[in-house]
Order: C-alpha cells, then sequence, then structure tokens
C-alpha cells in the first residue's frame, strides 16, 4: 500500500499544531511540514489563498497544502480580512478592540480556508475548504499565544478563544469547519 503524502506549508507553528491536533491520528494521508513564510498577494479571502496555494506548488512540485486565516469585521465591510496579520503586528490585541470604537456593532467572523494543489506540472487546480466562526471583538481576555485569540469571542460563548481550551476551540473554530471539509474530501476521494 503506498501511503500518499501532502505538504503543509507554513511559517505559523500554531496552526500546525491546531491541524494536527484536530485532523488527528486517522486523517487517510501523512502530512509534512515545510516551513516557509509565501508572500501573499491582495485580493479578497478566496483569491490570496488561491494565489499562495499555487506559489507553493511552484516552489514544491508536489502536493501541497496552505491555509489562510482572515478576521472581518462587519462594521468596517469585512476588513482588516486577510490583512488581519499586519493589523495585529502594529496595533497589538488592544489596537484591534479599539479599531471599533466608533461602531456599535462589533460583530466579526474568523474565516479559515485550506488550499490543495495536486502540484501536477502545469495543472494548478487549487481546491478550496473554507470555515467560518461568527463571534464578537472584545477587550482582550486570556493567553496571548495565538494571534488575535484573546479579542476574539465565539458566539454562545462567554470566553474569548484564548480562555478556552485548546480542545474546547479546535471542536468550534473556524480551523475546525474548513478542516472538517477537507477530511471529507481526502477520505471520499477515489485514489
Ligand atoms: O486561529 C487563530 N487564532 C488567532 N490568530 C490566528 C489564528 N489563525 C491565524 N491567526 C493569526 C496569524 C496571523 O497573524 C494572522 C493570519 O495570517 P496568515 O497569513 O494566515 O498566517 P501566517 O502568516 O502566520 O502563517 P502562514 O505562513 O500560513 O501564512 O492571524
Ligand atoms: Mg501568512
Amino acid at each position: 500500500m503506498t501511503h500518499r503524502s501532502l505538504t503543509f506549508v507554513t511559517g505559523n507553528a500554531k496552526k500546525l499544531e491546531e491541524l494536527r491536533a484536530i485532523l488527528g491520528v486517522n486523517f487517510p494521508l501523512e502530512i509534512i511540514n515545510y516551513k516557509l513564510d509565501l508572500p501573499e498577494l491582495q485580493g479578497e479571502v478566496d483569491e490570496v489563498s488561491v494565489k499562495k496555494c499555487q506559489e507553493a506548488a511552484r516552489r514544491l512540485r508536489k502536493p501541497v497544502l496552505v491555509e489562510d486565516t482572515s478576521l472581518c469585521f462587519n462594521a468596517l465591510k469585512g476588513l482588516p480580512g486577510p490583512y488581519i496579520k499586519w493589523f495585529l503586528e502594529k496595533l497589538q490585541p488592544e489596537g484591534l478592540h479599539r479599531l471599533l470604537a466608533g461602531w456599535e456593532d462589533k460583530s466579526a467572523e474568523a474565516v479559515c480556508t485550506f488550499a490543495y494543489c495536486a502540484g501536477n506540472c502545469d495543472d494548478l487546480d487549487v481546491v478550496l475548504f473554507q470555515g467560518i466562526t461568527k463571534g464578537k471583538i472584545v477587550p482582550p481576555r486570556g493567553t496571548r499565544d495565538f494571534g488575535w485569540d484573546c479579542v476574539f469571542q465565539p458566539d454562545g460563548h462567554d470566553k474569548t478563544y484564548a480562555e478556552l481550551p485548546k480542545s474546547e476551540k479546535n471542536k468550534i473554530s473556524h480551523r475546525y469547519k474548513a478542516l472538517e471539509k477537507l477530511r471529507t474530501y481526502f477520505t471520499e476521494k477515489k485514489p
């Protein structure tokens, strides 16, 4: 039996940790990590993911998986969206909450988009798997070990992602929802 593998290209160790925890041991493909912070072109969420994936496939020339995470503020018509990394770096979590000071609407969507490319020669077709978790932006609470987790409070919970145990976040998160779609695709797909 051949064991197919899939290379997850990301510069973010926390994403890899969650992917491994969520997919668990029963996922049919072996996940290999390739640590690389790929360039990200501007555009809408899907576009950013597709281009990031094609760039990974061009560089590695084998089946690749990438992931792009957006945090979309409804009051700001979806911004910062795919640019959240730069907003977070400059403003810190406190500043993300302060961005919404002028708006009553604090609602937001965490969007995770996995992009897969089989990486065969010139065929750079990309398949997307997206998961969305709705919530609101609150003043920071909880651990600071992963991005904007401390300012995102998912709907139906009184804790931020950062206050929830990892195992709880991984049952409701944007990343979990996207990975369930990915799991279905690779589990049902014919060899
Ligand atoms: O579940 C999450 N909870 C909190 N923060 C998160 C989460 N997932 C991504 N993040 C942060 C990382 C980065 O500041 C931005 C997304 O940017 P994004 O380009 O997708 O991530 P990245 O550059 O760190 O890794 P990669 O090499 O896969 O592009 O949001
Ligand atoms: Mg990135």
